[in-house]
């Protein structure tokens, strides 16, 4: 005997009683003589299937249908019908019946069609599992202790379900605005299709508009022979994430904006329209309102992707959230470097609590790698964190500090070369701190991989 739940709904006793003799071994069978009893049935008991006559007194079987798939969206029924009236069994499949069998019933027929609606339901129930698979698999792990943001969780769960509103993410740098995108594209409805990031910063200006919107052959010079789709086509179905999108290009901001307004664009080079459906969450730990002052970012354009609004306070703003997001990453790195660090001494975690976290959580989450490199106790200490200033101090007491810059010669100075020169500068000194890592080296500069890649190429020999 299988699990499954076969409702026979016939005002005929003899087709009931057949049905149920020919097939109780094998189902759960429950027959009705009218729709009314089964449906009120089905709110406690809901069965796997519905053998439906067309033909019953009271509500007939197409109403009786409709009431099922408004109570019971997907759930599948085999219709019964007296004879082949196609527009009746034409009326009952549009309504969403599963198939149909014809009377006089032949046991035989009916039990392959049974098995065929039995092995549906069996797909759909592995494709449910599979897609919350691939959600447990991708939503991130986003620590929420804090009030504050876990208001902002359940804005995002809300804003998550329609798919195609523009979400703009602000806040300081490293405070998690591309893990609150992916928990956005991981809880709405397109979960399934891709979720692609694009660091408008990190890409050289004249390339931004043909990485986001694709080109043609021979659309400029070192454009590809054969023609590119950009991450907006290539994000179809799913998400892109413009992150640092203060740093767009003029002519990539008006694209942009014509595609949030009319779902098409044209790649570049190209003449054919290109019309997709990708949601855009941007990103941003610039003052757009003081860029749109300055004329260098669209007002339009800011109100097109900013339909939502989801700000990230800074972590000094929730300090709730400081020590569940240590113990959360001292786990991970335990974990990964396999060391038996189990937690923090009171005096690192009243150290952890009143540091000043320019670098929000990114900082907190490198501070927490190195005191994990470096620690040997089963605790970590102040000292394994090098964390010695309190919140509110940046180092040493700034204001009794010298100047850490020389002053401005009488003659003037070169600021542009000076900013080059201290780029340079670190880059080489992050990276040697890194071992040559370039992740690391990345993350003690509070810049992204891409970012650092970029400016590394940019300002030093280009990496291997
Ligand atoms: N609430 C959180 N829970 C767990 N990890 C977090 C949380 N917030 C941030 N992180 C981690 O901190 C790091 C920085 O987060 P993320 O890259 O999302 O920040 P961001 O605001 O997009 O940074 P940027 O402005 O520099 O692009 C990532 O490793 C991320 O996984």
């Amino acid at each position: 005997m299988t699990d499954y739940r076969i409702y026979v709904i016939d005002d005929e006793t003899v087709i009931r009683e057949s049905i149920a003799m020919a097939l109780a071994d094998v189902y759960r069978i429950e027959t009705f003589d009218a729709a009314e009893p089964a449906i009120s049935a089905m709110e406690t008991k809901p069965p796997d299937l519905v053998l439906l006559d067309i033909g019953l007194p009271g509500m007939d079987g197409i109403q009786a249908l409709e009431e099922m798939q408004r109570r019971h969206p997907g759930l599948l029924t085999v219709m019964i019908t007296a004879f082949e009236d196609l527009d009746t069994v034409i009326a009952a499949m549009r309504r969403g019946a599963y198939d149909y069998v014809v009377k006089p019933l032949r046991m035989d027929g009916l039990e392959a069609t049974i098995r065929n609606a039995l092995e549906t339901i069996r797909l759909r129930k592995e494709v449910r599992s599979l897609q919350q698979q691939v959600l447990k698999d991708n939503i991130p792990c986003f620590i929420a202790h804090s009030d504050v943001i876990q208001d902002v969780m359940v804005f995002v769960g809300q804003v998550a379900q329609s798919p195609d509103t523009p979400v703009l993410i602000q806040g300081e740098t490293g405070t998690g605005k591309e893990l609150i995108a992916s928990a956005i594209h991981y809880q709405s409805p397109n979960f399934q299709g891709p979720f692609l990031t694009i660091n408008c910063a990190a890409i050289p200006t004249d390339l931004v508009e043909s990485e986001l919107f694709g080109y043609e052959k021979g659309a400029y010079s070192g454009a590809g022979a054969a023609g590119k789709r950009g991450l907006l086509e290539a994000a179809g179905g799913g998400t892109l994430f413009l992150d640092e999108v203060g740093d767009l290009s003029p002519n990539a901001q008006a694209k942009l904006l014509r595609f949030l307004e009319q779902g098409e664009f044209y790649r570049v080079g190209g003449t054919r329209k290109q019309i997709i459906e990708t949601r855009v969450i941007s990103a941003t730990n610039k003052d757009l309102d003081l860029m749109i002052a300055d004329g260098r970012f669209r007002k339009d354009l800011y109100f097109r992707l900013g339909v939502v609004k989801v700000k990230i306070p800074a972590l000094n703003a929730r300090t709730a959230d400081i020590l569940p997001l240590a113990r959360h990453f001292l786990m991970e790195f335990a974990d990964k470097f396999g060391k038996p660090v189990t937690g923090f001494t009171p005096a690192a975690e009243k150290a952890l609590v009143a540091h000043r976290w320019t670098g929000n959580v990114r900082e907190l989450k490198n501070v927490i790698e190195r005191g994990m490199l470096v620690g040997s106790q089963p605790l970590l200490t102040p000292e394994d964190l090098e964390l010695d200033r309190p919140a509110g101090k940046p180092a040493a007491d700034a204001a009794d500090a010298p100047a850490p810059f020389a002053p401005i010669p009488p003659e003037g100075m070169d600021l542009t070369a000076l900013e080059k020169a201290m780029e340079r500068f670190y880059l080489e000194a992050a990276l040697k701190m890194a071992g040559g890592n370039e992740s690391r080296a990345a993350r003690l500069l509070h810049l992204n991989h891409h970012t650092f890649r970029y400016r590394r190429k940019k300002y030093l020999a280009a990496p291997p």
